[in-house]
């Protein structure tokens, strides 16, 4: 079995890939001083409590976080005895290659999405994924990612909020109903929640307009179900996209082994 580990700069999740489903998924902070015993502990620990008893072969990295991918790899090599992929590194092969300025090194998550994104729906896609950033990825019509945008995430918005003004509440993000907020905490929440409504909107339709071809919206991230209930932003939501591209991307270079 498959463990596909996605870790982005808040949270790490891991995910149990059967070959034809996800069995389990487990959801950790970020801590790139984490060990591989202590990944190995928290993981095996929660398998017992769900009575899984995984035959772990392969593990896939894709992470945004560079410090974290040596205890990864000592944590796939020492508790499975196996070579972790790591999307982005050498020996870690993508089915098309993105197309960006020279010297760029595009985010690993944006490019499993890509992958998963392409393999899922086709070509000419924005995915948007409301991870730590709100990151939107262009997929071009061979599936190749050729850009985006990089906007601040949700919660880091509100956080800068609270962080920069003294009297500023720490507040969640939710949905108000009215754009005039009357007290502070919903001033904010307007702010962000109908701030990134136009946002998203906004950056889509001039994607749109700059490709000059229709194009899918794709999203993905916790928060993408509340804004779905903004407006119409998106044609789809997934929340498993990018769990999706790193079986996709697994079973693609496992082909080339074989192959070889
Ligand atoms: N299954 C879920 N149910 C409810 N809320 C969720 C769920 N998954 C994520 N969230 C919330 O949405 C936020 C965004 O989650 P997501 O995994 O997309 O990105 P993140 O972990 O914040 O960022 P990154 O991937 O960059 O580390 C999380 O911080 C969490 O508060
Ligand atoms: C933008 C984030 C932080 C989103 O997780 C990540 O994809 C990243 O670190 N990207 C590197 C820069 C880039 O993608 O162009
Ligand atoms: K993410």
């Amino acid at each position: 079995m498959l463990l596909a580990i996605d870790c982005g700069n808040t949270n790490t999740v891991f995910s149990i890939w059967d070959g034809s489903e996800f069995i389990a998924t487990w959801r950790t902070a970020t801590e790139h001083q984490r060990t591989a015993d202590q990944y190995y502990v928290w993981l095996t620990t929660l398998m017992k409590h769900r009575g899984i008893e995984a035959d772990i072969t392969d593990v896939i990295i894709s992470t945004t976080v560079p410090r974290v991918v040596f205890n990864l790899r000592v944590f796939a090599d020492r508790y499975f005895n196996t070579r972790p992929l790591v999307v982005g590194k050498p020996g870690c092969e993508l089915p098309v290659e993105a197309r960006v300025d020279a010297g760029t090194q595009v985010g690993p998550d944006r490019l499993v999405n890509t992958v998963a994104g392409y393999d899922r729906y086709g070509g000419d896609l924005i995915v948007v994924d409301f991870g730590t950033a709100t990151t939107f990825d262009v997929v071009d019509t061979d599936g190749a990612y050729i850009g985006g945008v990089i906007a601040p995430g949700v919660n880091l918005s509100l956080e800068a909020l609270h962080q920069a003004a003294a009297a500023l509440p720490h507040v969640d993000v939710s949905k108000p109903d009215l754009v005039i907020g009357t007290n502070t905490v919903a001033c904010m929440q307007s702010g962000v929640f109908w701030g990134y409504v136009g946002l998203v909107s906004g950056i889509t339709s001039r994607i749109k307009a700059e490709r000059a071809r229709p194009m899918k919206v794709i999203a993905t991230g916790g928060l993408a179900p509340l804004f779905q209930q903004g407006d119409t932003l998106f044609d789809v939501f997934d929340e498993f996209l990018t769990m999706h591209g790193l079986t996709v991307i697994h079973d693609y270079n496992k082909d080339k082994t074989l192959e070889q």
